[in-house]
């Protein structure tokens, strides 16, 4: 379990979280929706150890992974040498990057390997970040934002690669203000507002994808 519990945290005078406590766990995918300037970023940041709260604590029993909202990669050079600097900096064996059962070729980025970063699609290199993360192979995965600035079929597809990392045993918990994509990936989803989670809810998967949409949009707005 990925155990986020009472974290309070400011900047300055501005409380951006306060008490707030979820879980994530392995096999789940899990959101944390919100309108923006909601303290999403902050959280993930938080889980992912890059920020420490004023009060609260992550326990966690497994490695995380991070996924920025921003690419973290380095644009002028391939797919496979930004991933080799990954596995190195995972003491993972460089000779494992682009095997067939490695996280980037199930990716679909075999292909794109030798393209600098800076050539590939927005989903092209959002696969390249998540590749990144799961170098070290780590039991849960964070996300900021993963379909900000794709077109749809490309968010599309981020929605059905989480789903999949997830029903692969991976804990995914992602940041998110596009109704229609938290109702396609999100099991679960924890409804972010003024500083505390406001409610829990779990989407009825017998429900059609635009009612699960609509009922998003009701608890955050379009
Ligand atoms: N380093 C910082 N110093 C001061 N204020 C900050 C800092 N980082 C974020 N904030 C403020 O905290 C609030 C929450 O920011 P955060 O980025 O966590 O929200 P968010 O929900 O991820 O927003 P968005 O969807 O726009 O990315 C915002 O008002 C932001 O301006």
């Amino acid at each position: 379990m990925l155990n986020f519990s009472q974290i309070t945290k400011q900047y300055g005078s501005l409380t951006v979280l306060k008490d707030v406590s979820l879980q994530v766990a392995r096999g789940e995918c899990v959101c944390v929706a919100g309108a923006n300037s909601q303290g999403k970023t902050t959280l993930l940041s938080i889980g992912a150890g890059l920020l420490t709260p004023e009060k609260g604590r992550v326990a966690k029993d497994g490695g995380v992974g991070f996924v920025p909202q921003e690419n973290a990669l380095l644009e002028e050079l391939s797919v496979r040498d930004n991933l080799l600097l990954w596995y190195s900096a995972c003491r993972k064996k460089t000779s494992l990057c682009f095997r067939e059962d490695s996280p980037e070729a199930r990716l679909g980025l075999s292909s794109f390997a030798k393209q600098k970063i800076s050539r590939l699609s927005g989903g092209m290199k959002k696969r390249a970040s998540i590749a990144a993360a799961l170098a070290g192979d780590p039991d849960y995965l964070l996300m900021d934002e993963p379909f900000a600035a794709l077109d749809l079929e490309s968010k599309e597809e981020i929605s059905l690669l989480l789903r999949q990392l997830a029903s692969q045993g991976k804990g995914i918990l992602f940041s998110s203000h596009d109704p229609a994509q938290i109702a396609a990936a999100a099991q679960r989803l924890y409804v972010l507002r003024d500083a505390h989670i406001r409610q829990e809810v779990c989407p009825d998967p017998a429900l059609s994808l635009e009612e699960r949409t609509r009922r998003i949009i009701e608890l955050i707005g379009r």
